[in-house]
């Protein structure tokens, strides 16, 4: 008896996973830059979630300035994957792989090293000349950390509320 086929242009893994991660980046109040990440295991199971916010608690009372030389958003903003690795709901980090719209700095280079993350797929590289993303970039390589582009396929995910 011939199988029914199922459907053909339904979201594939790597693209939901990066799409999660745009999501979340849409909950960023950062006026200037959003950015999500999406943690997954083993089992391509989701275990956490972040984008780029103020520390809890602290929302309202912290500025979203972006020069350094004044008392600037720099101080104080979470990014997104600190948030993802703190949002997991205590399941591991280790083995995982991080989706995310933008290269980790070299901070969260350390959290993603120590936490066991063994894969970083990243949209975006557009600071890779500062300095601290030559020295991010340096620590994962150096610790075995696959880094990979996300490869684009279409640029757009239409979601239909109706
Ligand atoms: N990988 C990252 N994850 C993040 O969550 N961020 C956050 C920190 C800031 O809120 C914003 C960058 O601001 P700007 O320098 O493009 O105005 O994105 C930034 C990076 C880049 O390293
Ligand atoms: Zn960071």
């Amino acid at each position: 008896m011939a199988l029914t086929p199922g459907r053909d242009d339904y979201l594939k893994d790597s693209k939901y996973f990066m799409a999660v991660a745009l999501l979340a980046a849409k909950r960023s109040k950062d006026p200037n830059t959003q950015v999500g990440a999406c943690i997954v295991n083993q089992e391509n199971k989701i275990v956490g979630i972040g984008h780029n916010q103020m520390p809890n608690g602290c929302d309202d009372k912290l500025t979203w300035a972006r020069d350094r030389t004044k008392d600037n958003k720099h101080l104080y903003v979470c990014h997104a994957e600190l948030n993802a690795i703190m949002n997991t709901n205590g399941a591991d980090v280790k083995g995982c792989s991080m989706y995310v719209a933008l290269f980790p700095c070299n901070e969260c280079a350390k959290l993603i090293i120590q936490g066991g993350i063994k894969e970083v797929i990243y949209l975006s590289d557009m600071y890779k000349d500062r300095d601290e993303f030559k020295a991010s970039r340096r620590m994962l390589e150096g610790a075995g950390i696959k880094l990979r582009p996300f490869e684009l396929e279409g640029t757009e995910i239409v979601i239909d509320f109706q």
